[in-house]
């Protein structure tokens, strides 16, 4: 049995990491942390009324090393690499949801995120906890960079297609679109009903932070280096992410071979479905599986890929990636 901890307790990547783990059959969750709240963890989150009898706690590294082996932070960026050093000099595994780790190169951290990085020393070693891309690397690792919503869904699609040589790596233009509650539970004037409802609109147009770790990533996994135009947009459903991304191809090519060259690419990867139709958010909804497609049009190569941004896209991924730092079986507790 793993004892688990989550930070950021209150937050909504941190309520599916807990439906999550409830399934779990080897994590016992012992704690979770939250500044602003002290009461039972079903009042603050009714649907674990029953369920998980635990009051939130505001909790030093200390005492987390001693209730648990693996904690999970579901804290926002800056906040979140202010703890995790702490965490890790007392022994604790991390599973770390934010961004902070995921960008390599410190100044690319502080020029997309405006904030200086105080752990600059660990993020060339961090794995980024891609498992489809990156598996070999996660078991055994103390500390884990959980991807980005948008960025799972983006890199997903594109590196096939990009490890095949099927489309130019420069030029790519990813059109994304997010439920509200990607923005997180913490209060904001654009998540606001009234903002939210009945609108669509983009935002962070050219500057959305997701771009370099997008770029980042699939460099590193093509070996060839990638440049994309990343525009995201927000929708007014609870969840769900849809990005339609567009490349020239490299040579002609038709559907079935760039479905076959996908399809190919993550035979044996559990969590990745290749569909001959197009996707829909709600087929992923609350499910840690990604679906893409691929099309020709007028000699573009059109992806479009879906997942739910709180499961494969936050904590979906984040228990696939304790599964294999901890040795269980890559699935458990993923399949409902
Ligand atoms: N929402 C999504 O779809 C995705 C989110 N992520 C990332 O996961 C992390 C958590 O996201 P999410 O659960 O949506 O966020 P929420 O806003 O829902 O929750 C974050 C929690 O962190 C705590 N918190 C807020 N500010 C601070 C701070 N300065 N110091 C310490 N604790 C703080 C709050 O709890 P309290 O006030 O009780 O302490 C809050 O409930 C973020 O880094 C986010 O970017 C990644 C992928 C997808
Ligand atoms: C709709 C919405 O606001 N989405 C968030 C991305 C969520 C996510 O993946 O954030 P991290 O990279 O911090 O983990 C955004 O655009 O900032």
């Amino acid at each position: 049995m793993t004892r688990v901890a989550i930070l950021g307790g209150t937050g909504y990547t941190a309520l599916e990491l807990i439906r999550i783990l409830l399934r779990h059959p080897d994590v016992q969750i012992t704690a979770v942390t939250s500044r602003s709240e002290t009461g039972h963890i079903g009042v603050v989150h009714p649907s674990l009324l029953g369920r998980l009898d635990l009051k939130l706690e505001n909790l030093s590294p200390a005492q987390l090393r001693d209730r648990a082996d693996v904690v999970f932070g579901c804290l926002p960026h800056v906040a979140s690499m202010e703890v995790v050093p702490q965490l890790l000099d007392v022994g604790l595994k991390v599973i770390d949801l934010s961004a902070d780790y995921r960008l390599n190169d410190a100044a690319v951290y502080e020029q997309w995120y405006g904030h200086a990085h105080t752990d600059t020393g660990r993020l060339q070693s961090t794995v980024y906890g891609l498992p489809e891309l990156f598996a070999d690397r996660i078991p055994g690792q103390q500390l884990i960079a959980n991807p980005g919503c948008y960025t799972s869904t983006s890199i997903l699609a594109l590196a096939p297609l990009l490890a095949g040589r099927l489309i130019e790596p420069i030029g790519i233009i990813i059109d994304a679109k997010s439920g509200v509650s990607g923005a997180g539970r913490t209060p904001k004037l654009n998540t606001l009903f009234a903002e939210a409802n009945e609108n669509f609109t983009a935002y962070s147009v050219g500057n959305h932070r997701h771009t370099p770790e997008i770029e980042q990533v699939l460099t590193t996994a093509s070996g060839q280096k990638v440049e994309v135009i990343f525009t995201p947009h927000l929708v007014p459903m609870d969840r769900g992410i849809f990005a339609t991304i567009y490349a020239t191809p490299t040579k002609v090519v038709d559907q079935k071979s760039l479905l076959e060259q996908i399809r190919s690419f993550y035979a044996g990867k559990p969590f990745v479905r290749v569909t001959d139709q197009i996707p829909t958010t709600k087929a992923v909804s609350g499910t840690n599986y990604c679906d893409i497609t691929a099309r020709v049009v007028r000699g573009k190569v059109v992806v479009m890929a879906v997942l739910d941004n709180l499961i494969k896209g936050a904590s979906g991924v984040a228990v696939q990636n304790f599964n294999l730092v901890c040795g269980y079986p890559e699935e458990t507790a993923l399949i409902c």
